[in-house]
């Protein structure tokens, strides 16, 4: 769907309904994302937040309700899913094949995988690698990567086709708290650079409060809360403690430790 037809938005939400079994998961949701705005999700384990992206990448299509994406869409795991024979450039190259789009037809048929023989791919794998500083390990085979690294291909082999839409189904979860906050800082610049909509699924809440424009609680199957960090970055201690505190009592804990 063309993009003025979401008035502005690549994301728009309706109604949207998923059940596995008895169990329903999400119930009547309800959500825009603006072209791009950085969004994160927080939500107790199971509250739906990976469904919710799975449906929005265009991998789950049993549901009722609408789930309408505009332009392209990348999805980056908590596990980087990296084809081991392949050198590094050429799991970049995977990125350049079009996925799944909720509103769009199979692309299993439609879009044959991307060639790595093309020299318009290399150049475009070596352009993202350069972007998440991985340059110099172009031709290493992923292996050798540390966890970091690995999170880092993971992150260009998203970016390489420019998504509209950056679905981040918590790219950071396995990391240390180092290498965390060095992934924080890379994700903000390229955000700032290239602005996609991106829309990150976390169990941080200092996480998700340093780096949305917006935070989300889902709850009982639809979107619970909503916060709007102050615009500034990187943002005043004091304001995001204060949201910090009032992000806990909706996920209803009251110390930064939950599950
Ligand atoms: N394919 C499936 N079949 C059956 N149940 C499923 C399936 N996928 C998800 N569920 C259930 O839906 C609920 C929501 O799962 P989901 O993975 O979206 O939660 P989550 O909020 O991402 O959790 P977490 O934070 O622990 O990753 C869970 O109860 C899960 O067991």
């Amino acid at each position: 769907m063309a993009g003025d037809e979401l008035t502005g938005n690549t994301v728009r939400v309706r109604s949207l309904s998923r059940s596995f079994g008895s169990r329903t998961v999400l119930a009547d949701l309800d959500l825009d994302i603006a072209r791009g705005e950085f969004v994160a999700l927080l939500g107790r384990s199971g509250s739906g937040k990976s469904t919710l992206l799975r449906i929005l990448a265009g991998l789950d299509r049993e549901i009722t309700g609408t789930a309408t994406v505009a332009g392209t869409v990348s999805v980056a795991f908590q596990q980087p899913r990296l084809l081991p024979w392949r050198r590094v450039w050429r799991n970049v190259v995977i990125g350049l094949r079009v996925p799944a789009t909720s509103n769009g037809s199979s692309p299993e048929t439609a879009n044959p995988p991307a060639d790595p023989s093309r020299p318009r791919n290399h150049a475009l794998a070596l352009r993202a690698l350069g972007e998440v500083g991985l340059s110099d390990l172009a031709e290493a085979w992923p292996r050798t990567l540390s966890g970091g690294e690995a999170q880092r291909l993971s992150l260009a082999r998203a970016l390489v086709r420019e998504p509209d839409l950056l679905l981040l189904d918590e790219p950071f979860g396995a990391l240390d708290a180092l290498t965390r906050l060095t992934m924080h800082r890379l994700v903000e610049n390229l955000w700032q650079h290239h602005h996609p909509s991106i829309l990150l699924v976390t169990h941080d809440v200092d996480e998700a409060l340093s780096l949305a424009d917006r935070v989300l609680v889902l709850d009982a199957g639809r979107i619970g809360a909503e916060y709007r960090p102050a615009r500034e970055r990187p943002r005043r201690i004091a304001d995001h403690l204060e949201l910090r505190a009032e992000v806990l009592t909706d996920l209803g804990v009251t110390d930064s430790a939950y599950s």
